[in-house]
């Protein structure tokens, strides 16, 4: 039988809930063959859990996508990208291998942590990635970020924002309300360019969501290349992460990753 198979350009997160991690994990709960390509390593420090990323070089980026997209792919996720230089070449490989299964997580900053964001590298993401989207899954603040349309407290403005998002290339918008946005519900809009859809799930009462939104993308990602529709495809990693979330755990005294295997295991 043969195996549909994804792509993830992403960082590592050494402490195993985000980032290649979860794509990874998220991938073998939907049966689809992950690859990856790093593109940084996120290391914690034991005190007191700060971040630190070690980029990869990008001549060692384009190795590996050189490697995976010889043997092709059903569909293609990125997440915490770094720099100038990988975005564009991200972009120069979408291109020249015509990848249309292509998911934009666009990771600016990781939850507890206060990395500053870079500029330049979400100007890049908005010019050289968005036209090349099927979708895009910013949570409230990259919204904002990506639309310029500024900071997102309503309904009403997450629906804006969507528009400027769609408008700028992606195909299709999903903005994940979450625990931030003011809703009893946790929310998130989808939009595909002519209608609005809210996707709505009980609000779970737990800091134990790191990797959730990881998660979230890497599952529309294993559903497009299965050969689900885009909405279907948002519709199912709705309730993968949801259930992901409810079963989120304690790492540490610093950390709750989410169970990415939870859905399986306590669904259906
Ligand atoms: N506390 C929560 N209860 C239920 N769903 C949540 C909760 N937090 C996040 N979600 C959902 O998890 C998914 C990932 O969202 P979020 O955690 O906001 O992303 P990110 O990790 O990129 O900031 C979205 O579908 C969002 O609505
Ligand atoms: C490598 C990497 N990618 C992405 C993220 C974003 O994670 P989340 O799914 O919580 O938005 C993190 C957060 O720690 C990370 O370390
Ligand atoms: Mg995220």
């Amino acid at each position: 039988m043969t195996m549909k198979k994804t792509l993830t350009l992403a960082g590592s997160d050494s402490s195993g809930g985000a980032g290649i991690q979860a794509d990874l994990k998220t991938f073998q709960e939907h049966d689809v063959y992950g690859m990856t390509a790093l593109t940084s390593i996120v290391t914690m420090n034991p005190d007191g859990w700060s971040h630190h990323v070690s980029p990869i070089d990008v001549s060692i980026v384009e190795k590996q996508l050189d490697t995976i997209l010889s043997v092709g792919v059903d569909a293609m996720k990125t997440g915490m990208l770094g720099s100038v230089d990988i975005i564009e070449l991200g972009a120069k490989k979408i291109e020249a291998y015509h990848l249309s299964n292509y998911v934009l997580d666009p990771v600016m900053v990781c939850k507890g942590d206060d990395e500053v964001l870079q500029p330049e590298n979400t100007d890049a993401m908005r010019e050289l990635l968005l036209p090349h989207a099927v979708i895009t899954t910013p949570n409230l603040f990259e919204a904002g970020q990506l639309a310029q349309t500024g900071p997102i407290r309503t309904l009403d403005d997450m629906k804006q924002a969507a528009v400027k998002i769609h408008e700028l290339g992606a195909k299709h918008v999903v903005i994940k309300g979450g625990k931030a946005f003011y809703h009893e519900k946790a929310i998130d809009l989808f939009y595909d360019g002519q209608e609005f859809t809210v996707l709505e799930e009980d609000k779970i009462n737990t800091s134990y969501n790191h990797g959730a939104g990881c998660t979230f993308a890497a599952a529309i990602t294993a559903n497009l290349a299965k050969g689900r529709s885009v909405k279907d495809s948002v519709t199912a990693a709705k309730n993968f992460v949801t259930a992901a979330i409810k079963h989120g755990w304690k790492l540490n005294e610093y950390v709750g990753p989410v169970r990415h295997g939870a859905y399986n295991k306590y669904t259906n």
